[in-house]
């Protein structure tokens, strides 16, 4: 349809509400058929697959199929001006989420809270905090079961004690949230805009810094130190001259106060545990973990551990195999204190060790069956990730496998490694790619990373002396791609 073209698009309106409603009885089916099994054999547990292979396709296909149907029902002029205005939706998200709402509500249990108590105990102003609290609940988060009181519902009841999704909700609103304010001026921007330099994108802009996130993460701070706060918005971005970075300890505090990792690093590490929360555990059942065997798995660039590796161990799936987590030395000083107080058998029966070690140089562990790497290339513009694999590949012995888990992206003209959504959805499945898209500019943002189509992979997994051997697409966010040697 072009831009002049007033025809309605009748029949592509009624297509893709057939695909719709095809894809929600196959829904409707597998929840029919778990029901019937749960009442047979219990419900079902954290590591099963819950969600079927046809379910989770058939879920893509409402997502891509709802998107389309807004796009062509919307007037353009309401559609773009929605859109524009999303970010108070992520906002309220996050004020929700920085007071525990989800907590204080399930402590009062089905009847819910009158905003009063609400306003009560996180100290917003009452008609203020109904107003964030229904923005919330039009979205389908919350649910409002008498006027002005709120109770949760399936969808934020998921944040109740749960400490590790929370900070991953809260990590979103703060400095990335911030970092989003300066990306314009970056951009246009004519030596910065240019550039794929961890330490030119907008996190310095926004944090007053002239250090890459993770340098800045890895900087010690006074015990005193209170937390970055956002700086004033700035229209023209800082350059070369820029502010001396923010919570650097001065000579003076240095010296006479303890020195302890930054807050922040604490958040980021609590969210990476708390991420794959909902999908993590297909990535145990959609990858043939069986034929690795008793080997060892490193995890490069780990963090504290807390992911995937944490899964193998707690719900002892693959109870044979044995980790190594690796990360820089104060992400390492922090998993041991973690793994030292929740899992010290772990570390005394020798299953994990934990090794400082910079994924720039060459990976200290050779022979490894597996070398694991979640979220870790999506950090990275192409030249620095060949050389994180390419110092990976100086170890392997030629039974050694690369685990990639990262997003693999996809055109919404679609490719020929990645099955197309059927037509007229959009072939990357359009809104179902949300998640995707939305990573793929927070790397812009934050440190000059990107999420990458298949192609794009291929051409860094070969420049550093590896081949795919295959792209496990898994039932959720992240396929694991597969490289060995070549
Ligand atoms: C996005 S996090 C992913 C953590 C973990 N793989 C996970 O999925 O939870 C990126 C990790 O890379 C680590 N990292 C950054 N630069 C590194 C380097 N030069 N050597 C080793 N690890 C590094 C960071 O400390 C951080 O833990």
């Amino acid at each position: 349809m072009s831009a002049a073209d007033t025809s309605k698009p009748v029949a592509q309106l009624r297509e893709i509400l057939s695909l719709l409603s095809t894809a929600v009885e196959k829904i409707a089916s597998e929840w029919e058929l778990h029901s019937s099994h749960d009442s047979h054999h219990g419900s079902r547990e954290a590591t099963d697959s819950s969600v079927s292979h046809t379910e989770y396709d058939a879920v893509n296909t409402v997502l891509a199929a709802v998107g389309s149907l807004e796009s062509l029902v919307l007037e353009p002029h309401v559609h773009l001006i929605s859109m524009s205005m999303s970010y108070t939706i992520a906002r309220a998200l996050h004020i929700a989420a920085e007071h525990n709402v989800a907590d204080l509500l399930a402590r009062a249990g089905e009847e819910g809270l009158h905003a009063a108590d609400l306003a009560r105990s996180t100290g917003i102003e009452e008609k203020k905090l109904c107003r964030i609290m229904r923005s919330l609940t039009s979205h389908h988060v919350f649910q409002e079961v008498e006027e002005d009181c709120f109770a949760n519902n399936h969808v934020s009841g998921v944040l109740v004690g749960d400490a590790p999704f929370r900070a991953h909700v809260l990590t979103k609103g703060q400095i990335h949230y911030t970092a989003s304010d300066f990306l314009p001026g970056v951009l246009s921007n004519l030596a910065l805009g240019q550039s794929y330099d961890p330490t030119k994108t907008a996190f310095q802009q926004a944090v007053g810094t002239k250090l890459s996130l993770f340098d800045w993460m890895h900087q010690q701070v006074p015990a005193s130190d209170p937390g970055w706060r956002p700086l004033p918005a700035r229209n023209h971005p800082v350059d070369a001259g820029a502010p001396e970075p923010s919570g650097v300890p001065s000579r003076t505090s240095a010296l006479s106060e303890e020195m302890v990792p930054r807050p922040e690093t604490a958040l980021f590490n609590l969210s990476m545990a708390g991420i794959g929360r909902g999908t993590e555990q297909y990535y145990m059942h959609d990858f043939p973990w069986k034929t690795v065997g008793s080997g060892t798995v490193v995890d490069v660039g780990g963090g504290i551990g807390k992911s995937l590796i944490s899964n193998f161990l707690l719900h002892s799936v693959y109870p044979e195999l044995s980790l190594v987590i690796q990360d820089r030395k104060f992400m390492i000083q922090q998993a041991r204190s973690v793994w030292g107080m929740k899992y010290p058998s772990a570390i005394l029966e020798g299953k994990v060790s934990l090794v400082t070690h910079d994924f720039f140089e060459t990976n200290p562990v050779r022979g490894a069956e597996v070398y694991w790497l979640r979220y870790i290339m999506h950090d990275w513009s192409d030249n620095e990730a060949i050389a994180i694999l390419s110092r990976i590949a100086e170890s392997m012995s030629p039974q050694s496998r690369v685990l990639i888990a990262d997003i693999v992206a996809n055109t919404t003209l679609g490719c020929d490694e990645i099955r197309s959504a059927p037509k007229p959805l959009l072939a990357n499945y359009g809104r179902a790619m949300g998640f995707a898209h939305m990573m793929d500019l927070s790397m812009m943002m934050m440190v000059n990373g990107r999420e990458r189509t298949p192609a794009e992979f291929r051409r860094i997994i070969g420049a550093a002396g590896l081949a795919i051997v295959k792209i496990w697409g898994c039932r959720g966010p992240l396929s694991i791609i597969e490289c060995r040697l070549v």
